[in-house]
């Protein structure tokens, strides 16, 4: 009966929707596109009595930490799409989940209230902050958001970088109050931040504890009556808009859409406005809250689609998709993720390069922003040199590839994109070894620039000072701060914004901001441009031999300071040799800095007893002049080890 009703309204919607190929009439057409979706899979859930009106999407949006994975398992158990056990969970399920969240989950649940039916679909977006280009690309898959904030902890840096995103992209923002169960809430004073910051009005904010499931019903219910339904026509040309992907060892890439115009079925033929590459669709369905077959989606409805995507490269986040031959405008405001952070990554046994190269490339089968190109060190031997969306990206990836690939990997110091602009062209180099050396080349290098970030720091006001001076010691500019309570209150918080280099962020910055506020505040940053800087290569001497693997990008102004600490880390690595071995920083052909690591002395008189002087005196000659010899000659061979003591102290 189900079967029939369903047939029916595809009949329906494929007679609204699609156009027979030439040659195929209507009724003939629709049989075997009805055929096509009966033989679909049997579907446990049908969605097409769900209009625009009966669907809400939303999304989670909050600082680290402040319980947005605890919310969204809430409200899964709340709506019964996660079935508990006796102990009131499903741990199978929500941990299987808890592996997918490393790049956010989206869920789709019904609810029931004044006995209609809803699809609330949650989008879920990374929480971490080299992602904030690809959490803004999800909210456009959402009409509202659930600001969550921390009663204990306030608002936080990235709780103003999210609710800015969510407000741009004109969302209706539910605020939220999480862990109001904790001895150390404050809910009226954080209320009162709230309104000083993001102007949102005490009486619209929910109190809620997502641990102990106190007030989960209301949000609920205010996702239902605040949040306006999606709009879209079930008549249009199909248009759907990809805002994540998953990777499938089995079927592939699996990306996630929400249909914006338009109906999609199993078989239906589809092209990607950026690649222009075509596919078909072999499997769609939602997310309940794993996936589970449809035979449809339809305007408003978000869900997985499997259509052949070997790549997860192939799906652009902020992609638009539509039917072969029915082409439409784009979804505003695509651009392909930016990779901003770049390093080099070797084996620490050379030999094992192959295992390297095979650890790598089924990594970044998953991770769709991870660029790769492989490049070869003189020290190092063969690697790849790769592009991460940021520092903390780059941190995750590496402890993946560590545990992949069993063993310790040499990862080069982090750099950023930089920008050289010469008489007849611009150059973006990433790696150091490209970069022009300025002091020989200046009459072809006009400037260079450097990658930008706006950052937002929220601190206690007694780490106020502290903070300025950090941002200071990293090039900050353009500093400015406000309070974010009424003056004198006890323990009142502090906003600080500055622009800071890239560069200097992707070092030690996140370490020393933590560890000079005791843990207290929170960092953000997005996007500021390039902008000219005066930035010099320095490269590394051992025995007057540069070492490629080991060269910098520094700022003139702590071309002095960096120096010297690296050559008294490279002289507390390297082992001692025959002969005796300077170590120098330089710039162009400036040594800036220099250590001398003196020789191992063999003892050659060792088999000479009694008062043989002369002939201890010859002996210890012959040693001087082959040490000369070695010296000048010599290549000092620098143990794979030894660059991974010294990278590995680099490391952010
Ligand atoms: N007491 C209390 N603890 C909570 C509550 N909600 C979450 N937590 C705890 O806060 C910590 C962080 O919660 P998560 O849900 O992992 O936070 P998150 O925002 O998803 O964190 P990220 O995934 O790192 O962004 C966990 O230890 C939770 O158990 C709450 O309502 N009360």
């Amino acid at each position: 009966m189900l079967l029939r009703w369903q047939a029916t309204s595809h009949r329906e919607i494929l007679k609204r929707t699609h156009r027979p190929p030439l040659g195929q009439t209507y009724p003939a057409f629709c049989t075997s596109a009805v055929r096509r979706l009966a033989a679909a899979p049997p579907t446990s859930v049908d969605l097409a009595g769900f209009s625009c009106d009966n669907i809400r999407n939303f999304s989670i949006i909050a600082h680290i930490d402040h319980g947005k994975s605890t919310l969204a398992d809430r409200l899964l158990e709340a709506t019964g799409t996660i079935k508990m056990d006796s102990k009131g969970l499903n741990r199978q399920v929500l941990d299987k989940l808890k592996v997918e969240r490393e790049r956010g989950i989206t869920g789709n649940m019904f609810y029931q209230q004044n006995n209609l039916r809803y699809l609330l679909n949650l989008i879920d977006t990374p929480g971490h902050v080299d992602f904030s280009w690809e959490v803004s690309r999800s909210m456009v898959a959402c009409q509202g958001a659930l600001l969550l904030v921390d009663a204990s902890q306030g608002v936080q840096a990235q709780s103003l970088s999210v609710f800015h995103a969510a407000r741009e992209r004109g969302l209706k923002i539910i605020p939220v109050l999480n862990k109001i169960d904790l001895p150390t809430a404050q809910p009226d004073r954080v209320k009162a931040q709230m309104h000083s910051i993001f102007g949102i009005e005490p009486a619209d904010v929910l109190h809620i504890s997502a641990k102990t499931g106190e007030g989960i019903s209301d949000v609920l219910r205010a996702i239902v009556e605040r949040i306006p339904p999606p709009s879209g026509e079930t008549t249009g040309k199909l248009k759907a808009f990809l805002f994540d992907s998953l990777y499938d060892r089995y079927r592939g890439v699996i990306s996630l859409v929400s249909i914006q115009d338009g109906v999609l079925c199993k078989g239906d033929r589809i092209v990607s406005c950026h690649t222009r590459k075509k596919y078909e669709i072999t499997e769609l369905g939602i997310m309940h809250p794993e996936e589970v077959p449809t035979a449809q989606l339809l305007p408003g409805q978000v869900g997985y689609i499997a259509c052949n995507m070997k790549q997860s490269s192939e799906a652009h986040i902020g992609d638009t998709l539509h039917r072969v031959g029915y082409a439409v405008e784009p979804m505003p405001g695509f651009q392909p993720a930016k990779a901003m952070v770049f390093a080099g990554i070797y084996p620490v046994e050379s030999n094992d390069f192959p295992k390297l190269e095979e650890s790598i490339k089924r990594l970044t089968l998953t991770d769709r922003s991870v660029t790769i190109q492989r490049e070869s060190s003189s020290a190092l031997g063969q690697g790849y040199r790769l592009g991460f969306l940021g520092s903390l990206h780059m941190d995750v990836f590496r402890q993946r590839l560590e545990d992949e690939y069993e063993a310790n990997i040499i990862v080069t110091a982090p750099t950023v994109p930089y920008k050289v602009v010469y008489r007849d062209r611009t150059a973006v180099v990433s790696n150091p070894t490209d970069f022009p050396d300025i002091v020989e080349t200046s009459s072809q290098v006009r400037e260079v620039q450097e990658p930008i970030v706006k950052a937002t720091i929220i601190v206690p006001e007694e780490y106020l000072g502290e903070m300025m001076d950090l941002c200071f010691e990293h090039r900050a500019e353009d500093v400015d701060h406000r309070y974010l309570g009424t003056s004198g209150e006890a323990s009142n918080r502090a906003m600080l914004t500055c622009t800071l280099p890239l560069s200097e962020i992707v070092a030690d910055f996140f370490d020393k901001l933590k560890s000079r506020s005791s843990g207290f505040a929170s960092f953000d940053y997005e996007d500021a441009g390039y902008k000219k800087s005066n930035l010099v290569k320095m490269i590394f001497l051992l025995n007057t031999k540069p070492v490629d693997a080991l060269a910098l990008i520094v700022h003139r102004s702590a071309e002095q300071s960096i120096g010297r600490m690296w050559v008294k880390k490279l002289h507390k690595v390297i082992p001692r040799q025959l002969f005796e071995v300077p170590i120098q920083a330089a710039v162009g052909k400036r040594i800036i800095a220099r250590e001398t690591l003196s020789a191992l002395r063999a003892d050659v008189t060792a088999g000479l007893y009694g008062g043989h002087y002369e002939r201890k005196m010859k002996h210890l000659e012959n040693q001087k002049e082959s040490k000369r010899k070695m010296k000048r000659v010599g290549r000092v061979d620098l143990p794979q080890e030894a660059f991974f003591d010294i990278l590995s102290t680099r490391r952010p």
